[in-house]
């Protein structure tokens, strides 16, 4: 279907916002009436500008305040829309969106309502256009798009149709399967919003925090099927009102923007039943497991020796360059001194283990996600890339899905991989990227998008600095886990790298013993850890001794601790004890004061160098 954003979602001039959209590959764009107001260019240069970048102008907006009124009203408003139809022919534009009466309305009757739409219907054709009625969620009287469409139908005017938006159907509740008995001649545009469940007025939840698709908790690959199932011809069209992106850079966003809509097509189109006109883009093909953690810094020697405190093993130096690989069990942490000059330690990129590598490149590259850039050189294996949100490369490895890969005989000089050696860890549990604010959305969209995987719960922690908000992306089994983090303005917390151990209390005794100091946890923490889930004393004292934390769920428990971070990035080490499956987020303040305290010993400050380079 054609593509469409409102350019209410994004920041700057209307002239930058088209050239935004237009080089993000957009078809069209709905026309902000506000954004033209402001603008020094006229309707006819705007037009023209249009015509250049190859965009269509779908529709004007908003026109607000029309039906539902006294007579002496009506005369006033069909006076402004016939300025506003005038203004219309001068854009091109032949479709104007009427939003349900929200403030002057007095009258609650459909008939007057369809009665006024239809004098509205007689002058828009007068003018060669055509009007689209959208029923907002917050409408006087119409607030319920069965009910615009209830009116549209009654108003019976060839210039007068609905329009559906994502956001005022689904914030009610209300059940977007009737869409279907509407004709699709008679929708005249569609917008679509995903939005976080949010418990607030309707109108501040419209207003400020609508999202892209795919990064909200909303089924919009459903609500897209039943748009197509009722024959809608016309382009799907974004209106994300969002504090954020109106702020962020213009490309960024109308890029990010349009891989949510190719990915809700696709979504929509594998739907049971939908038609053939919705596009698909190739199968996902969801990881079974972590592949490598890379790691990059100038120096990694101080890495290096965290990972051997906790037992991993040196597996060898990379045949050609300055980049060392560690392993224990199915955790491999590779460490990369290329290209890395005055880097501290970082989060560089994930492997993942995938069914399909190419299929996961074809699909990454329909949703525009740009290639990692690596170099291979003969003789190495070669793995598809791509740069992720928050300057993390993805590699994806498809070969010797059962056991070590095979570019880990690319490492030479180190000590062999000896299965089931001492117990310690077996493998990586999860990662932690944290980022801030203006990539989150982003980086929530590629994993759903990319590499398929889901996002069932996001919390709240509160740091000395502020809240930090924590999204967890993961597959269906568990197999990866990310968490995405958004710190504070002005902060930037480490990534973790989470490793798993069978006996975290071996682990941690052992590196104890190697000389490993963990983040240091207060009394208190146990004192009330003591009265939450009633710990016996020997408990109690072997949590204390090592400093481990500690959390409880109806399915098991999760043990586990953190080491100092160096640079940009820490390690945990956790022991999920049943069928424990979430992520001790009681915890996470533990963690930050504790961080906190330890930088300021150190006195610490954040600033380049610390993280990721580009944050
Ligand atoms: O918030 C509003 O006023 C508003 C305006 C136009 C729309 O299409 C909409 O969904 C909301
Ligand atoms: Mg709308």
């Amino acid at each position: 279907m054609r593509t469409s954003i409102a350019t209410v979602c994004l920041s700057g001039s209307l002239e930058d916002k088209l050239y935004a959209c237009a080089d993000a590959g957009f078809d069209g764009v709905e026309i902000f009436e506000p954004d033209l107001v402001v603008s020094d260019r006229s309707p006819e240069e705007i037009r023209a500008l249009a015509d250049r970048l190859g965009l269509r102008l779908e529709m004007y907006q908003p026109f607000r305040d029309f039906e539902g009124v006294a007579p002496p009203l009506l005369e006033d408003n069909l006076r402004r829309a016939r300025e506003r139809f005038t203004t219309m022919r001068r854009l091109g534009t032949d479709l104007m969106l009427v939003c349900s009466n929200v403030a002057t309305a007095t009258v609650d009757s459909d008939q007057v309502s369809a009665d006024q739409l239809r004098r509205l219907g007689d002058l828009a054709a007068e003018h060669g256009v055509r009007v689209a009625f959208e029923a907002l969620a917050w409408g006087r009287y119409i607030d319920d798009y069965r009910r615009s469409w209830r009116v549209v139908e009654r108003a019976d005017h060839e210039a007068v149709g609905v329009c559906l938006d994502s956001f005022h159907i689904l914030a009610r509740g209300h059940d977007p399967a009737e869409i279907e008995k509407i004709p699709g001649e008679k929708i005249f545009f569609v917008q679509l919003a995903d939005a976080p469940a949010l418990t607030m007025d309707v109108l501040s939840w419209s207003r400020h925090h609508r999202l892209f698709p795919g990064e909200g908790s909303w089924d919009l690959g459903r609500f897209v099927a039943h748009v197509a199932r009722a024959g809608y011809a016309g382009p799907l069209s974004l209106e994300v009102f969002n504090d954020v992106f109106r702020q962020a850079d213009t490309r960024r966003t109308a890029e990010h923007a349009l891989r949510s809509l190719v990915w809700l097509e696709d979504r929509a189109a594998r739907l049971p039943g939908s038609p053939g006109s919705l596009h698909r883009i190739a199968d996902p093909a969801v990881p079974s497991g972590y592949d490598y953690v890379e790691v990059k810094a100038e120096d990694t020697g101080e890495v290096e020796q965290l990972l051997e405190r906790l037992g991993m093993t040196f597996r060898g130096q990379h045949r050609t360059k300055p980049v060392r690989l560690w392993s224990a069990g199915d955790a491999r942490i590779v460490l990369n001194e290329q290209h890395a000059r005055d880097q501290r330690p970082h989060l560089a990129g994930v492997g993942f283990r995938v069914p399909d590598a190419a299929a996961v490149r074809d699909r990454a590259r329909a949703l525009a996600v740009g290639p990692a850039a690596r170099r291979t050189q003969a003789g190495e294996l070669e793995m598809p890339g791509f740069m992720a949100p928050s300057g993390i490369e993805v590699f994806l490895n498809d070969r010797d899905l059962g056991g070590e890969p095979a570019w880990v005989a690319e490492f030479e000089h180190g000590r062999p991989h000896v299965p089931g050696e001492a117990p310690g860890i077996g493998g990586i549990d999860h990662v932690n990227v944290s980022h801030g604010r203006d990539a989150h959305d982003e980086a929530v969209l590629f994993c759903t998008s990319v590499l398929g995987l889901e996002s069932p719960s996001a919390t709240q922690a509160a740091g000395p600095h502020g809240l930090v908000h924590s999204q967890v992306m993961r597959t269906p089994d568990g197999r990866v886990r990310l968490s995405l983090n958004v710190s504070p303005a002005g902060v930037t917390h480490p990534d973790h790298v989470a490793l798993a151990c069978d006996d975290v209390v071996a682990v941690a005794r052992r590196a104890r013993e190697r000389g490993l100091e963990p983040v240091p946890v207060p009394g208190n923490y146990y004192d009330d850890l003591r009265a939450r889930f009633a710990l016996d004393d020997a408990v109690l004292a072997t949590l204390r001794e090592h400093q481990l934390l500690f959390d409880r769920s109806d399915a098991g428990e999760l043990w586990h601790f953190y080491t100092p971070r160096v640079g940009g990035l820490c390690f945990e080490v956790v022991q999920r004890v049943g069928a424990y499956d979430a992520y001790a987020t009681d915890n996470t303040p533990v963690l930050l004061a504790a961080q906190d305290r330890m930088d300021r010993a150190v006195g610490r400050r954040d600033g380049p160098g610390q993280g990721r380079p580009d944050l």
